[in-house]
């Protein structure tokens, strides 16, 4: 199917995280959308019960263009450790629990890596992926995944992220992402290229869908 461009308008932010909501706004400001949210519209979290990024992405973009009737964008997200084969993965937002206390969740990670009985210790690499699906009322979906690389480091250092921010220090950089303000986490200007894996799939959501 061929790629649609999203007129400016309303626009509906498919998440009931304020952190992502935050940044996700940021990343739209230049180009004139009236933009609210799900968690504003008081629309109904969807159960999670894909497989994959983009499977969640999809069902909240979905949803909330049909629950809305307007265009509206979901991110889903997560932190993927290579020493855990991957997890917490898309269960990222679940392994903190209801309560959602990324302090736990982090020292979650930290214990289980510290448990792998290894000669040169487990591998302490990890990525965040993040896929923004676009989806219009009528069902038609556009969707973009980014990535980004590092290490998982501990303790946790930094308050100006959110999530799992301050234990994630992406290659090239001495500082976590909890250490850096969103402008830096987005690396989003003139001369810097996109750092953030959402700062990387807005990059490619923006070049398909928007008017730049
Ligand atoms: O589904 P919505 O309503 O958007 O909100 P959520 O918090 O449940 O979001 P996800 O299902 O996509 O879960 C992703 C989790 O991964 C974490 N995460 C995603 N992006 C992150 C980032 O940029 N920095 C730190 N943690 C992040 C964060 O803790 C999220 O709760
Ligand atoms: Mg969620």
């Amino acid at each position: 199917m061929s790629q649609r461009k999203l007129m400016p308008g309303k626009l509906v932010v498919a998440s009931h995280n304020n952190g992502k909501i935050r940044e996700i706004n940021e990343l739209l400001e230049p180009y004139g959308f009236e933009v609210t949210s799900a968690a504003d519209q008081n629309l109904a979290e969807p159960e999670e019960t894909g497989l994959t990024f983009e499977a969640n992405a999809e069902l909240k973009a979905v949803a909330a263009a049909k629950a809305s009737g307007l265009p509206s964008l979901a991110d889903d997200s997560g932190f993927c450790v290579e020493g855990l084969d991957g997890q917490p993965g898309i269960y990222s937002a679940r392994w903190a629990g209801p309560e959602k206390d990324f302090a736990m969740a982090m020292r979650t990670i930290e214990e289980k890596l510290e448990a792998i009985p290894a000669v040169a210790g487990a591998d302490r690499r990890g990525y965040f992926v993040a896929v923004l699906c676009l989806a219009w009322p009528d069902g038609h979906t556009e969707m973009f995944r980014g990535e980004v690389h590092g290490q998982v480091v501990w303790p946790p250092r930094g308050d100006k992220g959110f999530g799992y921010d301050p234990v994630f220090q992406p290659d090239g950089y001495d500082r976590t992402f909890g250490e850096m303000t969103s402008e830096e986490k987005h690396g989003w200007s003139a001369d810097t290229p996109a750092l953030s894996h959402r700062a990387r799939a807005f990059e490619l959501f923006s070049k398909a869908c928007l008017e730049n």
